[in-house]
């Protein structure tokens, strides 16, 4: 005999109210639950319940968790009465092998739980006539089993399922809040999403047609900004000349033109607020993927491509006007496979929403010294294939020539990694920029120079992290640059237990020696972004690690000259 089935219809008779007394009928004293009302079994002879129909008995209450006993369960309809409440979050533990679930008109309320889509053998799906909100999981589209799927008559919004078997008609979908997506009307801003793969060059899938008029805006831009640049110059020192956006010399200017989304909008997509917020699950707590100075760092669910985005929520944007700016400022315009991805802003009221590409590995940080206390182990081609990356995107950064910028921030918090580990330069939100034309003055080069030798100094510290596994300031004490190369002086000591494989011992003392160089308490007696990388490239080789290609970074140095000579 099946107890547990018992107890199964036990439990959903005593937690529903049942004003018609239709379940009185169910008479737990009688040897058989196979005759009750709504109940088929496998076979008359076993109390092992197929399915159970409730429909159309007037029934209150919330959803019945108890059938979960009932595990051989095969299709539950509870439409047709006045249950309400929220779907179980674990639905997919209670209804494990369901293949029909109807509990369309009824009074439920919140969110579609995304784990239906591991109750992997449904068939159909009837949630229409309800008060549901909040988007359908895109991961409904992954049933591969599903015939039958409504959701009209109810309060959802943000695109619909992208379902691999199944075409789905829009009476499906009618009398909604805001659904969009085929069949529907397509999704206005998010629909560029639909078209953005897991590819390493995404901004000409993210803009689509509308690239041709991306650029052509950004070219204007760049026209009225140097227009403006020569102006501002004119009013300001000497240095100013040269120095096109520093902290200290335009945070004024920069929050003027905060002010204006259009300047923005030249160098990235403008995003729907509403249609993010849908994406980021209302902005739920559980979608905290990360903690900034301005705000929390949400991870957002688009569906129909199957891909993620990292939104970062800036609620009192007005105390961020200059980092906000800095950030779109220089992540509009600094594309390269080392660089993390913008992919639009967003703006409501006081708050602002910076939207990139989600990085699945978290930041180096995490991975390197785990919150968990369990030891992280990080085999040493990948931490040499984030030292060159990190290098590399360093280097351009500093001397591209659309914006060189020095990031002033670098750490192994804000290096994220990709699935493949490779590192992507992200939080540029205290950046300085300068002129690409500043070859004249000596004054301002000096003074552009000292602000990535500051960088340097802290790559130097990612690499020492990398090396010995330790927290920074485990090794060096940050605010004391002079103590940092202690630790070039005791290797056995400091290298990463982990790492003690004969084989990279040549290696792991070479990139050592650069962190020590990096670290110099000097700046001058630190070598440049560009001497690091070579170094570190020619290190690379033996890992395939030296294509430029995609970079064209040695054409840009070859371009100019004196950027090369500099020390
Ligand atoms: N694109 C992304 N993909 C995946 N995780 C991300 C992404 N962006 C941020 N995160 C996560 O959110 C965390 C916080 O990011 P954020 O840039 O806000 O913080 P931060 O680097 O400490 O900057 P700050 O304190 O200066 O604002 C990161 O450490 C990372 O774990």
């Amino acid at each position: 005999d099946h107890i547990s089935d018992i107890n199964c219809l036990k439990s959903i008779s005593e937690s529903l109210e049942d004003p018609y007394d239709n379940l009185k009928s169910w008479s737990f004293s009688s040897s058989s639950i196979c005759n009750f009302l709504g109940v088929v079994c496998w076979n008359e002879f076993q109390n092992d319940v197929f399915s159970l129909d409730l429909s159309y008995l007037g029934l209150n209450g919330k959803f019945p968790r108890g059938v979960g006993n009932c595990t051989r369960l095969t299709a539950l309809d509870l439409s047709n009465n006045n249950l309400s409440g929220h779907l179980p979050s674990d639905i997919e533990e209670i209804l494990q092998f369901v293949t029909f679930l109807d509990l369309s008109s009824n009074n439920f309320s919140g969110e579609i739980p995304p784990g239906i889509a591991d109750c992997v053998y449904l068939n159909g799906l009837r949630l229409e006539n309800n008060q549901l909100t909040g988007q359908i999981p895109w991961q409904l589209g992954r049933l591969t089993r599903i015939k039958i799927f409504s959701v009209a008559h109810n309060l959802l919004s943000g695109p619909v399922p992208d379902f691999v078997n199944l075409n789905v008609t829009s009476d499906c979908y009618k009398n909604n809040t805001g659904l969009c997506g085929e069949p529907l009307k397509p999704c206005k801003e998010l629909q560029v999403w639909k078209i953005f793969p897991e590819t390493e060059s995404p901004f000409r899938y993210a803009f689509g047609v509308g690239f041709e008029f991306s650029v052509l805006s950004v070219l204007v831009f760049l026209f009225s900004y140097s227009a403006g640049l020569v102006y501002f110059g004119r009013k300001g020192s000497k240095e100013r000349e040269y120095v096109a956006y520093s902290k200290l010399t335009n945070v004024k200017h920069l929050q003027q033109a905060s002010n204006k989304i259009p300047v923005l909008e030249s160098l990235v997509t403008r995003m729907n607020f509403e249609e993010l917020s849908v994406a980021a699950n209302n902005f739920s707590k559980n979608n905290i993927i990360g903690m900034g100075k301005m705000g929390a760092v949400y991870k957002a669910t688009v569906s129909n491509g199957n891909w993620f985005l990292a939104i970062k929520r800036i609620p009192n944007s007005q105390n961020f006007d200059h980092e906000f700016f800095s950030e779109v400022m220089a992540l509009g315009r600094l594309k390269h496979p080392n660089i993390v991805r913008l992919l639009g802003f967003s703006s409501k009221d006081k708050e602002k929403l910076l939207v990139y590409k989600y990085e699945p590995n978290g930041s180096l940080y995490e991975r390197l010294h785990s919150m968990k206390g369990e030891t992280q182990t990080m085999e040493w081609p990948v931490r040499v294939k984030i030292a060159v990356g990190l290098a590399r995107g360093l280097a351009w950064l500093h001397h591209n020539h659309y914006l060189p910028t020095a990031h002033l921030n670098v750490s192994s918090k804000c290096i994220l990694l990709n699935p493949k580990f490779e590192p992507k330069l992200s939080n540029f939100t205290g950046a300085i920029f300068f002129n690409a034309n500043n070859t004249k003055v000596a004054k301002s080069k000096t003074c552009e120079l000292g602000h990535m030798k500051k960088d340097v100094y802290s790559f130097g510290v990612v690499l020492l992290e990398l090396i010995t596994g330790k927290k920074p300031s485990e090794t060096n004490d940050s605010r004391n640059p002079e103590r940092t190369s202690d630790v070039c002086y005791d290797l056995d000591e400091v290298v990463d237990k982990s790492l003690i494989w004969k084989e990279f011992d040549g290696e792991i003392i070479q990139l050592l020696r650069i962190a020590c160089d990096c670290v110099q308490p000097l700046p001058d007696e630190r070598p440049t972004m560009v001497q690091v990388y070579k170094t570190l490239r020619a290190m690379g080789e033996k890992y395939g690690l030296s294509d430029d290609s995609q970079t064209s970074t040695l054409l840009i140095f070859e371009m100019d000259p004196w950027r090369l000579q500099v020390k």
